[in-house]
């Protein structure tokens, strides 16, 4: 690209106030939660790409992991299988759970891969399968439907939550030029296969690398309040009325109760951005104008 004198001059001056955030980071492991309904768009998806690829160049050590939802959800209505969600957790019986493994594993997590080394980056796909270093137990939802007094345990078949995460392949990763690419899929001890809800994937392996920030990139500029307005800071005992006033539903439950964990258990800070606007990850960290909703360490705070 060729710049006039004046817009180079811009550039440099751009790039020399990214100086202090490129020191604050460097060396550091984030962990980017690339949402599915915010990788539709084929532009936005090569920023994105471009955008890990400049992290790991300047030094940051960035961990990618994608969901899938809108995917897996085309897939399952070519072939007439009903979706269904609660809680925002997917019901997921065994034809599913094929399509799941297929969608994520196979399809979405390749596309990114591919979309990484198309920026000139060196990205590995991984399921949690491999290396068995996602390892999963079977998860039960706690659900009132109607006629219930209160909720109660619900059963939605192959899906997990995290029981633990084996970090050693994510070290070797980190200490080569490679950026890991997870798909959330997990295995128990059986080598049974298990469903998982992507943003608690990321927030338990920004737990288990004791990531600097946790970044959760959706199609939606925040947390919202009931009119709309995007709440910039929220700690536990907010988001705890905002579940029960019924402001904090569906697919935004998990993502909140992630990052809350994550920053409870000691990563530096979790941050839900809008993953539609373009180069939403390099506004995050190499400037002070991102915007979005951070969810702050609660225990610090009080
Ligand atoms: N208070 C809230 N503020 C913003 N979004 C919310 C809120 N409560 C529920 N949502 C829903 O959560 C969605 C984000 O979750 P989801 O669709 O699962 O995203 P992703 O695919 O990025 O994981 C939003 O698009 C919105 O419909
Ligand atoms: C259990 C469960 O709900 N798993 C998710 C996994 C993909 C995901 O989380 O994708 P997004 O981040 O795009 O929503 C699903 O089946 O849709």
């Amino acid at each position: 690209m060729a710049f006039s004198r004046e817009s180079a001059l811009d550039v440099a001056n751009v790039l020399s106030e990214s100086l202090p955030y490129i020191q604050r980071y460097a060396g550091k492991t984030l962990v980017i939660k690339y949402g599915g309904n915010a990788m539709t768009d084929e532009k936005l998806q090569a920023g994105f790409a471009r955008d890990i690829v400049l992290m790991k160049a300047i030094g940051i050590h960035p961990i990618v992991v994608h969901g899938g939802g809108p995917q897996i959800g085309d897939m399952l209505e070519k072939l007439s299988i009903e979706s269904k969600f609660i809680n925002g957790m997917r019901v997921t019986d065994a034809a599913t759970m094929d399509v799941v493994e297929m969608v994520l594993g196979g399809q979405v997590n390749k596309h990114i891969v591919n979309m990484i080394s198309q920026a000139g980056g060196k990205a590995i796909g991984l399921t949690g399968k491999d290396s068995h270093f996602i390892q999963a137990k079977k998860l039960f939802v706690k659900h009132q439907a109607e006629g219930m007094s209160a909720p109660e345990p619900v059963d939605i078949g192959h899906v997990g939550e995290v029981a633990s995460i084996d970090t050693n392949v994510l070290k070797v990763l980190e200490n080569s030029d490679l950026i890991p690419v997870i798909a959330p899929i997990g295995v128990d001890a059986e080598g049974n296969s298990y469903n998982i809800n992507a943003d608690l994937v990321a927030g338990k392996v920004a737990e288990a690398v004791g990531a600097e920030k946790l970044m959760l990139l959706t199609n939606i500029s925040g947390v919202q309040d009931k009119q709309g307005n995007v709440l910039t800071g929220l700690t536990t005992a907010q988001v705890d009325g905002l579940i029960a006033d019924g402001t904090i539903y569906g697919g935004m439950l998990p993502k909140i109760s992630c990052a809350l964990s994550a920053v409870n258990a000691g990563v530096g800070s979790a941050i839900i951005i809008d993953g539609r606007v373009p180069h939403a990850i390099l506004l995050e960290i190499l400037t002070d104008k991102g915007v979005g909703t951070l969810i702050s360490n609660t225990k610090a705070a009080e």
